[in-house]
This record gives structure tokens, sequence and C-alpha cells, in this order.
């Protein structure tokens, strides 16, 4: 049945003329379609296809077509049957390795992946009801059973991260707050420069330096970044704008080598917030582009990267929360649906695991990895470290 349903496609296929009759390779089947490799015509690229996939997609009678790869003279297609993102099933774990998390679904049917060590910095926006605090539930809660730290920032008063408490190493909720807290983050990258250059190292994931010694990644959470920026009184806040604004940025510029990593959330992020933003958006590399109310936020979030990965933003819907565009570590964009997780099942696993966050004392100035009961910890790293620390980013 299937093999006849291939075939029908197969014969539709050769009807598709996308400049000239494509030249197609055998027909994979997937799990959510099917994929095909095209042999371009001489002068045709990549981008011959990726102008045309929506017709593709109407003339193949599919969901949707994706260009899923490319080799010199080569073009891979990924067609979906069906709109994978209708529902996302959670029930799994969403820890997926040191650093890893499984957040979502892409629309190719495989998973959305965060993986802060290939992708270490995040922007995550939407307008209010889009889906950005349901994907910061599922990192907590994928990020809260591994020997990692978590940090905090949250501009709404607390009423995001509070219910997480127990598991963040520091929450700040007042921007002088925060000012303070990412001087300490500076001041933790300062003593893990000097302790990478005591071992030769680049890196604190280099092999030679000593596991003892490979201090704990730490991932910072920040809510409602424009709060960061905004001035009411700009005589008397410009200082403390200023100050918050260079440190975020510095630890954004150095905080992959030395194992901090930023998510940085908003429901809009302007230029008008002021060069700190434009500033620190170039350092987050991962994005995240929920249902938002501007072209300008979807532009700030996306444009610079693709201009059709901000035509797919602005479409996104009302009634599909947790849908979003992003980009990650292979540089193309993607429609994707967070797995939902509710406040109250991050909370639970901030609760069970809450004893693997590190005081932050013991991360500012004390020694690598030390918690409050050392045998839970060992058992996370032993789950959670990969034997070959070779392939690790520099
Ligand atoms: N992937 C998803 N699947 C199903 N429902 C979702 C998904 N993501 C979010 N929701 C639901 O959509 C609603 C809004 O989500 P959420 O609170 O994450 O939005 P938000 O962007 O953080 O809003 P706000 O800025 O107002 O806090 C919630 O009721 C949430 O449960």
């Amino acid at each position: 049945m299937r093999g006849l349903m291939i075939a029908k496609q197969r014969r539709g296929l050769r009807r598709v003329e996308v400049e000239r009759a494509p030249r197609l390779g055998l027909l994979r089947p997937t799990s959510t379609g099917f994929r095909v490799t095209v042999r371009l015509h001489d002068g045709q690229t990549p981008d011959d296809y990726e102008r045309v996939l929506d017709k593709l997609a109407h003339a193949w009678r599919v969901h949707s077509v994706r260009l899923v790869g490319w080799r010199p003279g080569k073009v891979t297609l990924a067609a979906t049957m069906t709109d994978p993102l209708e529902t996302v099933a959670g029930g799994h774990s969403l820890a997926d390795g040191l650093l890893r998390v499984r957040v979502g679904r892409l629309d190719s049917g495989e998973w959305f992946v965060i993986d802060f060590r290939k992708v270490p910095h995040w922007l995550n926006v939407g307008a209010t009801q889009s889906g950005k605090s349901n994907l910061a539930n599922a990192l907590i809660a994928g990020l809260a059973p591994q020997p990692v730290a978590l940090v905090g920032f949250d501009l709404k008063g607390g009423v995001e991260f509070t219910p997480y408490q127990r598991r963040l190493s520091a929450l700040a909720t007042e921007r002088a707050e925060c000012a303070r807290l990412l001087a300490d983050l500076v001041g933790i990258i300062t003593s893990r420069m000097a302790l990478c250059r005591q071992h030769r190292v680049k890196n604190i994931w280099h092999p030679r330096l000593p596991e003892e010694a490979r201090p704990t990644p730490i991932v910072v959470l920040v809510d409602e970044v424009a709060e960061l920026f905004l001035m009411a009184d700009p005589k008397a806040e410009k200082e403390e704008v200023a100050a918050v604004a260079t440190r975020l940025l510095r630890i954004a510029q150095l905080g992959r080598a030395f194992g901090i990593y930023l998510v940085v959330c908003g429901q809009r992020v302007g230029s008008d917030l002021g060069p700190g933003v434009t500033a620190l958006r170039a350092q987050l590399t991962g994005r995240i582009c929920h249902m938002v109310n501007d072209d300008e936020t979807a532009k700030m979030c996306l444009g610079d990267m693709d201009s059709r990965a901000v035509a797919a933003a602005r479409q996104i819907s009302a009634d599909r929360p947790g849908t979003a565009v992003v980009l990650g570590a292979d540089s193309r964009w993607h429609m994707e649906r967070s797995v939902h997780v509710t406040e109250e099942e991050a909370e639970a696993a901030a609760e069970e695991h809450a004893e693997l966050a590190p005081s932050w004392a013991l991360l500012t100035g004390g020694p690598a990895i030390e918690v409050a009961d050392a045998t839970e910890l060992e058992r996370a790293v032993e789950e959670f470290t990969e034997p070959d620390l070779e392939d690790m980013p520099v």
C-alpha cells in the first residue's frame, strides 16, 4: 500500500518543473513522508529550489516541502505528508545528553534540540501568550536533572522563575540585582580564564583540563530582556543600564569558552532599546521567533539571517501557541513547536533535582563542582558526560 502511494507520488513528482524538469533520485520514505535528492542542472543553485518549495508542496499534494541539505550539484528535499506540529506529544525525557534538551519538534519531524555546546546563546522572542514561557519551562525541566547550574534573571518581578527557585543557583528580579549578578558572572569568567591559562587550554571542555578541575556549566535564563534596557528616567538610570548592557555583552562574547550559556527571552526586541540590544543580538546565534506583534521584532530576531524566515514567522497564528521559526546549528530556518510543559511540571522537576543546584557562593569562589549531595551529582555527571571530549567546539 505504502509502495503504491510512493509510486503515485513519484509519477506526480516527474511532472513538476523547476525552470527545467528536476532530475530526481530515489524516493526514501521517512516517518513523516519522504526524502528525495535532486541533481541540479547547470546554472541552478539550491536557492532556485528554496524559492519554489511552496509550489512543489502543492504540486506533490503534500503538507510541506523543505530543503534539508545540499552538496555540490545536488539538493535534498524532505516532503511532509501531514502537519507534524498539529500536536507535539510529551512524555519523553527532555534531557538528551549534557547541555542538550529536546524542547520540541521540527516540521521535518525531527526533534528540535537546544544543544548549548553547539549553539551557546539563544534569543527567544514572542508576543504575549505565544509560548515563550513554555519553552523556558521545557528547558528548565530538561536541564534540572543535569549537572549544570541554572541562573534566572526575571524582570517580570520574579513571577516567571520564582517557582523554580530551588533548582536555581541565583535569581535576580530587579535591575540593580541583575547588575550585581552579571558582575559576578563576569568574575566567574575571569577566574575560569585563569584556570584555562594555567592548564594551557582554550576552553573548559578541553580534554587536557583535568575532570576534577572542570567547572560547572552555567545556563543563564533572562526573561523580559527589554526591562533591562528601558529607562523611565534616563538621567538617573543611564549608568546602571550601561553597566548591565556591557556585562551582558561580555558574557555573551566570552561565555561559550568558559561554560556560560545564555537564553534571552522577550516580547519585543527592537533597536529602539539602544545599541546594547543590537550588539547583544549579534552574539545570540540561536534564534527562536514565536508569533510576534510587529515586523521589527521578527526582523530583529531572524531578518539578519534569512528574510524568508521572517515571512514564515509572521504567518504563525495565535491558536498555535508554542509554534516558532527557529535558526540553529545548521543555519537554516525551520518551523518548530515546543513540547507542552506546564509550570507545574517544570516546578516538579526543579523540586526533584533541587539538590543539584550548586550554591552561588561556590560558583563564584569555591571549588569546581560542589553540591549538597555528592552522590547524586556523581550519578548525574556519569549520565551526562560524553566520553569523547575531543569533539567539543573550541
Ligand atoms: N507547545 C504548546 N502546546 C500547547 N499549548 C501551549 C504550547 N506552548 C504554550 N502553550 C499554551 O499557550 C499559553 C501561552 O503560553 P506561554 O505562557 O508560554 O506564553 P508566553 O509567550 O510566555 O506568554 P506571556 O508573555 O503572556 O507570559 C499557555 O496556556 C500554554 O500552556
